[in-house]
């Protein structure tokens, strides 16, 4: 495993290892020992996955406190562009983006720190996303802004999206409840991106 920063305070891309044989693909997705060394949760409360077909967009979405939540995401098949947005208020990188491509062929995931929001579009004919999160479902608690409005750059023309997604408020709209209490970020280990 290596992990990368994004951009963003306590927002790592983490590359794993891939052993590619004729038979296919083999990742392993957790290690409590590497995310432990690099200051990572490591105790997740929920996991669930996603099947969305071809342009399609969720998001972008998080959990307000007191259930706010970490929260890991890796693409299993097919291809994705996944966004994210800081919504801590103080945070040197409030209201801005970063973007990854997550893949199974890159066999890479995102680590997500509470306070961002998070989505995706859907690049390949379908993709697969596996979560896993730190505290448990909140229906009253899962929020989101909308897609559009936090200025990243999807490709995507004409997305599938739901009517909760379209509903949400844009960023400006949006009075944050979270607060930034300074990076939680591994010591060491982690590469910058050139
Ligand atoms: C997220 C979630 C949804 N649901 C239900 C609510 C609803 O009936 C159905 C589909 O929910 P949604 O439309 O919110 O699904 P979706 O748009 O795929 O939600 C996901 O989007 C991405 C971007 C994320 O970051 C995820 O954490 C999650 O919020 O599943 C649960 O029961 N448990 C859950 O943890």
């Amino acid at each position: 495993m290596r992990i990368h920063e994004t951009g963003i305070a306590g927002c790592y891309e983490i590359v794993l290892n891939r052993f590619e044989d004729e038979r296919g693909l083999f990742v392993k997705t957790f290690r409590e020992d590497y995310f432990a060394g690099h200051g990572l949760e490591t105790r997740f409360a929920e996991q669930y996955y996603s099947f969305s077909y071809k342009n399609v967009i969720r998001g972008l979405h998080f959990q307000i406190p007191p259930h706010e939540h970490v929260k890991v995401v890796y693409c299993i098949s097919g291809i994705v562009t996944d966004a994210v947005v800081d919504l801590r208020a103080g945070s040197p990188t409030y209201g801005k983006f970063a973007m990854i491509e997550l893949s199974a062929q890159k066999g890479n995931m995102i680590y997500i720190p509470s306070g961002l929001a998070h989505g995706f579009w859907v690049q390949s004919q379908e993709a697969i996303l596996v979560y896993n999160v730190t505290t448990l479902y909140s229906p009253l608690h899962d929020r989101g802004i909308r897609w559009d409005s936090a200025g990243i750059p999807w490709t995507a023309r004409h997305p599938v999206i739901s009517k909760r997604d379209k509903g949400f408020p844009g960023l400006d709209d949006f009075i944050s409840p979270f607060t930034y209490a300074g990076a939680t970020a591994p010591t060491d280990g982690v590469e910058r991106r050139e």
